[in-house]
């Protein structure tokens, strides 16, 4: 936009109040002073020069108003500055003046663009009244120009301005058609105006949202309430580029009226049809609806949050309540997830979620909610069911599911779930209450063996309470001194003599009495205290044996079951060696015992972490082996001594009944690898023969000892050396303190 012209049309007073210029043009000298004369007046300029070249000269550098010009002059006459004046400067009105009598003169004069002739000797009074007249329609015309030219800016500026708007203006007819829209509806929609201009506005606006937009359109109001805003998405035009889209506009409606003289704007006036403007809010939108999905969901998983979970969970109750139906709640927790992230890293812990999710999404019907907690918690809605049981035959469809191994960064790892159930009404009425319960159910759960589902019942609670002033407990375990560690020998039957001793935790609990591990490892294990507890076994094994070798006890090895988790801690190896050099024991008489979970995985920096403590003299036994997935591929990758035969294929070994092929393949691949082999949980003469005829030679169970407190160890130590077996009357030996417990008679 020109805005120098712009600000020269804003001041039209200053055209009008501008003095009125005048040029004389005449070769001579009095007949120029005497209309000098003539014409002098207030707020006017008056110039002379006496020939036609003179004249183009002043008038290429002024603007006059007014020439009076006589048309025979020296050199170029009147009439050819009158056709200068006429090509260049066409607003300067002429008043030609002869003395030539002859009328065509005149004539020519007139035809080439004078306003006036006016022939000498002339009358003063006519002269000045056609001066004035000349001037004042020559300000006339400069102000009608000036006017134009407003009129045309202000149009230019108002389409500049509809045009470059960033939202969509229209107007639409009485009958909703478009009469006018501007070139955005083309940039944003892809229609061209011309498709547009009168079409019916239902043309573009989505079917979903018809009947607001017509409701909108149609609606006659006045005044303050003129205006309607509406939120309505958009049919975009089917060519590539904006094919099958829609963007969501928020357009405001305007009635225009017929505008009554009298100022009666009364709705009796005529409606014209329809004035607003659309803005393109589909961005918006979406970082709404993302931001509103990111509230409402787990950014892991995708999966609803625990915000959203309350949230249907409190709809389906209510629900419920009015139709007389139940509704479930189902807690799901990993069993051992923690283990997954310990030994692997949060990356592969975080896709095995992910699958997880995706396959549990699976057990769910399309109104069922699964969401989830946060870690390795998910939680099931089960909005309406029949019966209880029902929950149930989706808990098991769950722990089926999850059977099949997930493959995770080209490893497997295999899940499974505890799962606690609550069912709305009876255990509970409220969203809290529910998912407390269910919470419970699950606990109970993972107390009692873990990759199973229970409904809540009352008692529950008792259990749940427990287990939580247990873990308080136990925080408290270790500063007040309440661990023991208990001795089981490992005997050699070939050597006839004991190898070696399992160290076993026990915890002298206040009010419980002696607890075993079975009731606070796993516990230990969650809460983060198994560390600690690891730390003070260690040392206080490392010390023991230290004593025992002081009194001559010094053919012997010690074991200590460490949690696979332990791995994870970069210092653990150190503490481990550290340990061992502080009582001067040397490397290679301790071995740590730990279960085959921790080769499950094949977590990188595992094997360097084994291969660290056998440089440095350490033992490595793995624990119930045969119980898992135990594979060929562990035996040859990990640096492990010794492997222990799980006490379940020992206790299968009765008189009668053939020997399982796995134990004959464990002794089989022990021997391959030339691994040394233990067999626990041995309590018979025949599991001790058994054994030793399939060639396992170091064997350990209540048939020899059980478990016993130092004290003790040291006694049997002693009783058993030299000539260990002349002493050990399997089977009739009568136990004065625990030891080598007769077999068939209580302990
Ligand atoms: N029925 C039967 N049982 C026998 C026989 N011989 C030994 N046992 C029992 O079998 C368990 C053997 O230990 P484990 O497999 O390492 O299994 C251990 C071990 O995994 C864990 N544990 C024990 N002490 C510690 C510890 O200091 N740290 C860690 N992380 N875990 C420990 O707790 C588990 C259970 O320990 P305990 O209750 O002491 O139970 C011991 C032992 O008392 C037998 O002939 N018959």
């Amino acid at each position: 936009m020109n805005f120098f012209v712009q600000s020269k049309f804003n001041h039209t007073h200053e055209v009008v109040e501008q003095p009125e210029r005048i040029l004389i043009v005449d070769d001579e000298p009095r007949m120029r002073s005497s209309l000098h004369q003539l014409l002098e007046g207030p707020n006017r300029d008056i110039a002379e020069c006496g020939s036609g070249e003179d004249a183009i000269a002043v008038l290429k550098n002024n603007d006059m108003d007014l020439v009076l010009l006589d048309i025979h002059l020296p050199g170029i006459s009147g009439l050819d500055v009158m056709e200068w004046l006429v090509n260049f400067n066409a607003t300067t009105r002429v008043i030609m003046v002869s003395a030539d009598a002859n009328i065509d003169s005149a004539i020519r004069a007139l035809r080439g663009g004078a306003v006036e002739f006016i022939r000498k000797p002339y009358d003063l009074e006519e002269m000045q009244q056609k001066v004035d007249n000349a001037l004042l329609r020559s300000r006339l015309e400069r102000i009608n120009a000036l006017m134009t030219m407003r009129l045309e800016l202000s149009e230019r500026m108002h389409r500049f301005l509809v045009e470059s708007s960033p939202d969509i203006i229209y107007t639409l007819d009485t009958d909703g058609c478009f009469m006018f829209i501007n070139g955005r509806a083309e940039s944003l929609l892809g229609y061209s105006r011309d498709e547009l201009v009168g079409c019916h506005f239902t043309a573009i606006v989505s079917d979903e949202d018809i009947d607001i937009a017509r409701y909108a359109f149609t609606e006659r109001r006045r005044d303050t309430r003129a205006t309607t805003n509406m939120e309505v998405r958009l049919k975009c035009n089917g060519s590539h580029r904006f094919e099958s889209r829609q963007i969501v506009v928020v357009v405001s409606a305007m009635g225009v009226y017929e505008e009554n003289g009298d100022g009666d704007d009364s709705l009796a006036s005529r409606f014209l049809g329809t004035y607003g403007v659309a803005r393109d809010i589909t961005e918006r939108k979406k970082a709404e609806e993302t931001i509103s999905f990111q509230a409402m969901h787990d950014h892991l998983t995708h999966l609803p949050n625990r915000r959203l979970f309350k949230d249907r969970l409190e709809l389906s109750m209510s629900q419920a309540k009015r139709n007389g139906r139940l509704v479930g709640v189902m807690f799901l927790d990993l069993d051992r997830f923690k283990l997954v992230n310990d030994t692997h890293g949060h990356a592969e812990g975080d896709e095995l979620l992910v699958n997880v999710a995706h396959r549990l999404r699976n057990c769910v019907r399309g109104g069922d909610t699964l969401a989830r907690q946060g870690g390795d918690e998910f939680t099931v809605l089960l909005p309406d069911l029949y019966r209880p049981e029902d929950a149930g035959i989706i808990a098991e469809k769950v722990l089926d599911v999850l059977k099949a191994p997930f493959l995770v960064r080209g490893q497997e790892f295999r899940a499974t779930a505890s799962i606690g159930i609550a069912v709305y009404p009876s255990d509970g009425d409220s969203a809290d209450v529910l998912l407390k319960n269910a919470d419970i159910a699950m606990y109970k759960v993972k107390a009692t063996g873990k990759n199973n589902y229970l409904f809540f019942t009352p008692e529950m609670n008792a259990c749940y309470h427990e287990r939580i002033s247990l873990e308080n407990e136990l925080r408290q375990a270790i500063s007040n001194s309440e661990f023991e560690l208990y001795y089981q020998p490992k005997v050699s039957i070939c050597g006839d003599r004991i190898v070696g001793l399992e160290a076993l935790i026990r915890w002298r609990h206040p009010v419980h009495g002696l607890l075993n591990p079975a009731s606070f490892i796993d516990l230990a294990e969650e809460s983060g205290l198994i560390c600690d507890i690891t730390d003070w076994v260690l040392a206080e094994a490392c010390s023991q044996m230290a004593r025992w070798r002081e009194i001559g006890l010094d053919n012997l090895r010690i074991s200590v079951n460490v949690s696979p988790s332990e791995f994870t801690h970069s210092d653990f190896l150190e503490r481990i060696v550290c340990n061992i050099t502080k009582f001067g024991l040397p490397t290679d008489a301790v071995e740590i015992e730990i279960t085959e979970n921790l080769l499950l995985h094949d977590a990188p920096g595992i094997i360097d972490k084994m291969r660290y403590l056998r440089n440095h003299g350490v033992r490595i036994s793995i624990d119930d082996f045969g119980t898992r997935y135990s594979s060929l591929n562990y035996l040859r990758k990990f640096p492990i001594n010794t492997i222990k035969i799980d006490q379940s294929f020992v206790r299968d070994l009765a008189a009668g009944t053939t020997v399982s092929p796995i134990l004959h393949a464990i002794i089989g691949m022990a021997r391959g690898f030339g691994l040394h082999l233990v067999a626990e949980g041995v309590e018979t003469m025949f599991q001790l023969e058994t054994l030793n005829e399939l060639g396992c030679d170091e064997m350990q169970g209540y048939l020899f000892s059980k478990p016993i407190p130092a004290a003790e160890v040291k006694l049997m130590l002693m009783n058993s050396l030299p000539g260990f077996s002349s002493q050990w009357h399997y089977g009739t030996r009568s136990s004065t303190s625990g030891m080598a417990v007769p077999v068939g008679l209580p302990d």
